[in-house]
This record gives C-alpha cells, sequence and structure tokens, in this order.
C-alpha cells in the first residue's frame, strides 16, 4: 500500500535513513528588469541514497528551476540545499544533468567521445581508463554498436541514452534527469523509461527525475513529490511508488489520486 503524505507526516521516513540530498525550505526567484518571478516557495525535500526521486506538477511549477537549483546553476533566495552534507554552491561532477533536448551532445565527437569528454575533463581519467568507464555505460544502454557513431545519425532516442550514459559514466552522487524522454514518441518514451529502470536495478544509483506526466512519475519512481501550481510549494509527497501491484489496477487508482491532488479546485 502506498501512502500519499502530507508534507507534516514525513518525519518518520526521514529519521530511518540519512539523506543524500537535503533541500530546505528553498525559496528560488528570477530577477528580470521589469519583475521578480518567485519559481519556487519554502520547498522542503529529502532525497535517499537509490532512491528514484521525481518532482512532479504542473507546467511552471518551478521543477526545472529547483532541478537546476540542486545542480548548482542557481543560488536559492532562501533556504539551503546540501548533498552528502555538503552544502550546494556550484555545479560539480558529484551531480550530473541529462536535459529534454536532443542537442546536449557535441557533434564533432562520436558517442565514445561525447561519454569519454567529462570522464577526462572533469573527472582526469587518463584516455585508457575514460575509454574503458565509457565503453562498460555505453555497452550498458545498449548502444556498442554505434559507438563510433556521430550524434547527427543517431535517433533522439539513441542520443537521450548517450546522455545517460555519458552521465551514469561519471559515478555522480546523484543524476538530475530534466523530462529526459519528455520529446520522445511514446513507444521510444516507454523503452526508455524501461531501460532506465534496467539500469537502476544494476547499479541502484540516485536519481532526481522531473517530469508533469503523473504516468510516467509512477512507472519510474519510488517516491513522488507533489508540487503546486506557480510559484511551486510542495503539496503532498507519495511513498512506496515501487510496491504498487501494476497488475490489479492499483496504478490507474494512485494516478487518479494523485491528479485530483495535484488540480483539486481548478477544473470547471
Ligand atoms: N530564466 C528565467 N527568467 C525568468 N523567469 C523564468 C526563467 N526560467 C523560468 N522562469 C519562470 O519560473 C517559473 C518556473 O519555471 P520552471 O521552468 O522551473 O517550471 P517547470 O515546472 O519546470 O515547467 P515546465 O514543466 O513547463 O518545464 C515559471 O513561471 C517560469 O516562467
Amino acid at each position: 500500500m502506498n501512502a500519499i503524505s502530507r508534507p507534516s507526516s514525513r518525519i518518520v521516513e526521514q529519521a530511518v535513513v540519512s539523506p543524500l540530498v537535503e533541500v530546505n525550505n528553498v525559496t528560488l526567484r528570477y530577477k528580470t528588469q521589469e519583475m521578480v518571478i518567485t519559481a519556487t516557495k519554502g520547498v522542503t525535500f529529502n532525497v535517499n541514497r537509490s532512491d528514484r526521486f521525481i518532482l512532479l506538477g504542473p507546467s511552471g511549477c518551478g521543477k526545472s528551476t529547483l532541478l537546476k537549483a540542486v545542480g548548482g546553476y542557481l543560488q536559492p533566495d532562501e533556504g539551503t540545499i546540501t548533498i552528502d552534507g555538503r552544502k550546494v554552491t556550484q555545479p560539480g561532477a558529484d551531480r550530473m544533468m541529462v536535459f529534454q533536448e536532443f542537442d546536449q551532445l557535441l557533434p564533432w565527437k562520436t558517442v565514445l567521445g561525447n561519454v569519454m569528454f567529462p570522464l577526462l575533463t572533469a573527472a582526469k581519467l587518463s584516455t585508457r581508463e575514460a575509454e574503458e568507464k565509457a565503453r562498460h555505460y555505453i555497452e550498458k544502454v545498449g548502444l556498442s554498436r554505434v559507438a563510433e557513431a556521430y550524434p547527427h545519425t543517431l535517433s533522439g532516442g539513441m542520443k537521450q541514452r548517450v546522455s545517460i550514459a555519458r552521465g551514469m559514466a561519471m559515478e555522480p552522487d546523484v543524476l538530475l534527469m530534466d523530462e529526459p524522454f519528455a520529446a520522445l514518441d511514446a513507444l521510444t518514451r516507454r523503452t526508455c523509461q524501461d531501460e532506465l529502470l534496467r539500469l537502476w536495478e544494476d547499479t541502484k544509483f540516485t536519481v532526481l527525475f522531473v517530469t508533469h506526466s503523473i504516468g510516467e512519475a509512477i512507472r519510474i519512481g519510488n517516491r513522488i513529490l507533489l508540487l503546486s501550481p506557480h510559484p511551486g510549494r510542495v503539496k503532498a509527497e507519495v511513498c512506496d511508488v515501487d510496491k504498487i501491484n501494476v497488475s490489479d489496477g492499483s496504478a490507474a487508482k494512485l494516478e487518479a489520486e494523485i491528479h485530483e491532488l495535484l488540480f483539486a479546485g481548478e477544473e470547471h
């Protein structure tokens, strides 16, 4: 049985394990010349090691902004973000990001070259070590066959798998994924979701995953944080999502419950 808990009743879970990512009362604002936009307001959540933690909410609720802040690309106006107890002040190799766009790869480098690149520049591995590790992760995402190919010869799904391999090869503390499958067709999206879950079974990495699809959140996550519309605040958290039985209609019931929670009072 999964539990939908309000923010105030999450203390039990937090007491059991020490969290890897702690987002504490975080408010994030964009300041333009004309105005200040509050993207998220007082958001608190913890991600444990090996969590597949989902940020779910309607468009504009600040999911990407939160992910960028965990990535160290934005600083909170209020509150703090820590990784393994260290305050996040800038991007770091302990957090790798995978974005929605297919153009994240360097077009002049092969698949192998792309996956090796951060291993050489950020992780400072030798060429031999970087190639060995890159080939290992390229194999994990099932792309060994195209290791010498250039990005423009790959499909969107394949490019996303290269981006995932590149992120995973760095063996970060947490993989940050911003709607990585949103631009894919339904079938490829499903295949990529399955593959991500297979990879997770293999290495149990920690992933913080942004989506606005309730179905995707239930498929991928073991925990789902529900955010309110703009500015994003925590509405509720769904725990033990991976324990639901997909064959007896529980997933559909949970999807309906989450929909109700996210959009209650907004439909006419
Ligand atoms: N660079 C920016 N400058 C000013 N405002 C911004 C900027 N980026 C985002 N915003 C605003 O901040 C709010 C949150 O945006 P964000 O992209 O984080 O939402 P989101 O939940 O990821 O949305 P979506 O699901 O549509 O990607 C929105 O109101 C958006 O217009």
